[in-house]
């Protein structure tokens, strides 16, 4: 059996892929479509992507799409970064459990969707860069797999790179996010093994807790219990004042840069990565062995009490991602930028249509049928328009998992086709057609 389904071709009206890269030119006409779409501000932000003056301000920036265009992709990657005179980056970690919220942060750090987010557990397979270049500051994002332990692997067959590339990501980065879900009441009072593992073998990159999914809290004092129990009472070095947390949380307004912390001394830190807190790790790591005997104490332990900085924020509504993004900027250490300004994602355009997809697949099918669709893409072009077109097979092992796909009357298939084809329109920022058809594995 087998269903052909089109995504409905969707119009993006702010004039397509961005840049003069593409050969567009930057018109009065296209930045009023672009106000009518995305608003007046973004309209002047777009008009300074396209290298219009700007007439009113340059306030509001708009991160650049992704070329659907493999060759174009691959170009651009390889391109020599466009840096300013003082170049500064960061390398940013996102760690932890599976569904903590870490796609969802990296996509509203970025400004645009391009990892996929789902509620089922390991939405990420594989490690991906997110690029955001602010002014003179690049900060490249290293969304990661959730972690798990190589038993959950094994007993649940899953990818290698699940386990393997938050560890790779960690040898990278400056900065590590450790993102915990405080609406999960079995998983928030500890930061699990896996995590605390991942820090303590990696000594050299600075620490910061996020606390992510605060909107679904009912009682927020909650927060200061959970900070306390996930950083053993001790941030930055100093021992927690719980007053003065309460204050500054209450306090943080939008152009404060400060973290939503305070410490119990007046002290003042470096805000550099790396160079915190080697006093302290040196007595921690003497105090833990043996290998044996370090890790069975950090089976023992539910916090980490060597993190710079704790946030408390809403990934999915943004609430408080812009004072993280601030204070991530303000850490970037002086060095050449890596990627080209344009550039947002690591990931190949197919990638990114496979990922959106698979996303869908995820949030509407049951259970374990959307672990097990293969996605074979038979088509991918440029239309007469300029249009994307995508024909996509997804192929399933069961008669009955086919059914499911497709839905009554096509219904489920035809909406995860037009749901992953306005995704993909708001990545590449062109119009896109995407065809999904349904067909069992011989
Ligand atoms: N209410 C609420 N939901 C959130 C928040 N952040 C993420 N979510 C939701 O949590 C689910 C998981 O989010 P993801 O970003 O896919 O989580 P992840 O950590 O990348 O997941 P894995 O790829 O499985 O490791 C999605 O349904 C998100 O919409 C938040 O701040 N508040």
């Amino acid at each position: 059996m087998a269903a052909v389904v089109m995504g409905r071709v969707i119009r993006a009206a702010a004039g397509h892929r961005g840049a003069e890269l593409f050969g567009f030119r930057p018109t009065q006409r296209r930045l009023k479509t672009a106000a009518r779409f995305y608003g007046k501000d973004a309209a002047s932000a777009f008009g300074h992507l396209l290298g219009v003056a700007d007439p009113e301000s340059d306030r509001q920036q708009i991160p650049p799409a992704v070329s659907f265009n493999k060759a174009e992709q691959e170009n651009l990657l390889v391109h020599k970064p466009d840096q300013p005179e003082n170049p500064k980056v960061l390398r940013v970690a996102i760690i932890g459990a599976p569904n903590a919220g870490k796609s969802t942060l990296s996509n509203q750090l970025l400004g645009r969707k391009v990892f996929p987010v789902s509620k089922k557990v390991h939405t990420t397979r594989c490690q991906a860069q997110g690029v955001v270049t602010e002014g003179d500051t690049q900060l490249i994002l290293l969304d990661t797999p959730g972690l798990i332990s190589r038993l959950k692997m094994k007993r649940h067959d899953l990818e290698k790179s699940l386990l393997q590339d938050p560890w790779d990501s960690m040898q990278m980065a400056d900065l590590v996010l450790v993102l915990v879900d405080v609406s999960d009441k079995w998983t928030r009072h500890s930061l699990g093994f896996e995590v605390l593992k991942c820090l303590f073998l990696h000594p050299k990159v600075s620490s910061v807790l996020v606390l992510n999914k605060v909107d679904l809290l009912k009682k927020k004092s909650i927060l200061l219990d959970l900070t306390w129990e996930l950083t053993e009472g001790i941030v930055k070095g100093k021992k927690l004042n719980v007053k003065s947390v309460i204050k500054t949380s209450a306090d943080a307004g939008e152009g404060n840069t400060s973290p939503l912390w305070a410490s119990s001394s007046k002290e003042e830190t470096s805000g550099t990565p790396g160079s915190l807190f080697s006093d302290e790790l040196a007595d921690y790591t003497d105090r833990l062995q043996t290998e044996k005997q370090q890790l069975r104490d950090l089976r023992e332990k539910k916090g980490w009490p060597l993190f710079q900085d704790v946030f408390m924020l809403s990934a999915v509504n943004g609430e408080e991602v812009h004072t993280l993004k601030k204070y991530l900027l303000t850490l970037a250490r002086p060095s050449p930028w890596e990627f080209h300004s344009e550039v947002l994602t690591t990931q190949s355009p197919q990638d990114i249509c496979d990922n959106i997809i698979r996303e869908k697949l995820l949030e509407y099918l049951p259970q374990e049928v959307p672990y097990n669709v293969i996605q074979d893409t038979v088509l991918w072009e440029e239309g007469p328009s300029g249009e994307l077109v995508i024909l996509q097979v997804l192929l399933v092992q069961k008669e009955s998992h086919v059914k499911m796909l497709i839905g009554r009357g096509g219904q489920q298939i035809s909406m995860i086709a037009q749901e992953a084809g306005k995704d993909l329109m708001n990545v590449f920022l062109c119009d896109v057609l995407l065809k999904l058809s349904v067909k069992l594995k011989r």
